[in-house]
């Protein structure tokens, strides 16, 4: 299963994520978040990583051109649309970085929210649905109704976001089946700075469960 952990701002944390276990990293590249890196500050990160680590980049209604230079000045292997892109702009940005991975955040606040999902699997590799917050785009720590999600069973991959924690991923996984999980203030002493004993928590409790 894929683990992302999210919201990455110390290189030096992100290769002992990586070691611990990670398959995906995540880094902030929407200024208003207190997570927020600049592409410089992503360079050093990635250059510290293994190949084999998925390096997403989580954008928020900046712009196709804006995307693509961060993309590729910074060396990100993935995208992450967390704001209100359309499909058709996730097809525009397949055209601009057409080897890059690119995921589409959904902020799920009820089942019609979910039905939108259908909409983007054309045009995006991987779903990755999060809590909604009416202030916040993400990182908020607010877990999802995971009972609405037992059926959820989209045609391309997804993840599972929003108030992970090394506590609750179990119970979260014993009613979902995502393709992976992404988890960022659950395992955070603050607001990017990871918590690297949560972080190892984490991976003991995955491991428990094969
Ligand atoms: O984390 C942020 O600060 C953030 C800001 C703006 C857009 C997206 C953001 N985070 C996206 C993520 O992928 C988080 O991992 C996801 O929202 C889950 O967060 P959490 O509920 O804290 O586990």
């Amino acid at each position: 299963m894929r683990v992302k952990i999210c919201g990455i701002t110390q290189p030096q944390q992100s290769v002992a994520i990586a070691t611990l276990g990670a398959t995906a990293l995540g880094f902030i590249c929407v200024p208003t978040s207190p997570r927020y890196v600049t592409t410089l500050q992503i360079k050093a990160a990635v250059a510290q990583l293994p190949e084999n680590i998925d390096k997403i980049g989580v954008f928020a209604n900046s712009g196709i051109s804006e995307i693509s230079q961060i993309v590729i000045n910074s060396g990100l292997t993935g995208v992450q649309l967390h704001g209100d892109e359309s499909p058709e702009f996730c097809y525009q940005l397949r055209q601009s970085l057409p080897q890059v991975e690119i995921l589409k955040a959904l902020r799920i606040s009820s089942l019609e929210a979910l039905e939108q999902a259908n909409s983007y699997t054309e045009y995006v590799d991987t779903l990755l649905l999060d809590a909604y917050h009416p202030q916040q785009l993400g990182g908020t720590g607010q877990t999802l109704d995971w009972q609405m999600l037992q059926q959820f069973c989209p045609s391309c991959p997804w993840l599972l976001a929003g108030g992970l924690t090394p506590d609750n991923v179990l119970t979260a996984l014993s009613q979902v089946n995502p393709n992976g999980i992404d988890l960022s203030s659950g395992v955070e002493l603050k607001p990017g700075d990871k918590d690297l004993d949560k972080v190892t928590l984490l991976f003991q409790k995955l491991a428990s469960r094969e």
